[in-house]
């Protein structure tokens, strides 16, 4: 399906707030947890190298804001994801009862970009989520929403 003018809208807000978390110290992911109706009912951002957590992705830290939603709501939402989420995020959004996935920068590519100094665990979300007892739609990657360019400004050396 399609990606709506909300999930090219919300999407665009995940990829900003990577860059605010590569221009506060912290690896460059931002994500978004929307409704259908485009409402946005929480943010996070990667914040691993300022909190010293080795979890602070930012899907992570949108999980840890959805307390106080009723499972309907969750069911509804839309996760939205700068980067492709990795296996430990994937899980969480699984358990999270979020049933629609949508990212822009394939994990393959960041790790092509890290190069041999990368941490991998090279395991797809969609394959991940295919696991699971119930569905999760993923969609991704999406093109032309400018979070390679972050990307790239946090691997100079690389590309
Ligand atoms: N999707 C995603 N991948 C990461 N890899 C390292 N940190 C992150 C993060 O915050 N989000």
């Amino acid at each position: 399906m399609p990606l709506s003018s909300t999930d090219k809208r919300l999407l665009a807000r995940a990829v900003e707030l990577s860059a605010t978390a590569l221009a506060l110290g912290n690896r460059p992911f931002g994500s978004v947890l929307g409704n259908a109706q485009g409402n946005i009912l929480a943010e996070g951002q990667n914040d691993e190298c300022t909190s010293a957590d080795p979890t602070g992705h930012a899907e992570m830290n949108v999980i840890r804001r959805i307390a106080g939603l009723k499972p309907a709501q969750l069911k509804n939402a839309t996760i939205y994801a700068s980067g492709e989420p990795c296996a430990m995020c994937a899980a969480a959004i699984f358990w999270s009862g979020i049933r629609r996935v949508v990212f822009a920068a394939s994990g393959q590519y960041f790790a092509d970009l890290e190069g041999p100094s990368a941490t991998l665990l090279p395991l797809p979300c969609a394959e991940l989520m295919r696991h699971g007892s119930h569905t999760v739609e993923v969609i991704g990657p999406v093109a032309d929403t400018g979070a390679e360019t972050i990307l790239q400004q946090a691997f100079p050396n690389q590309k």
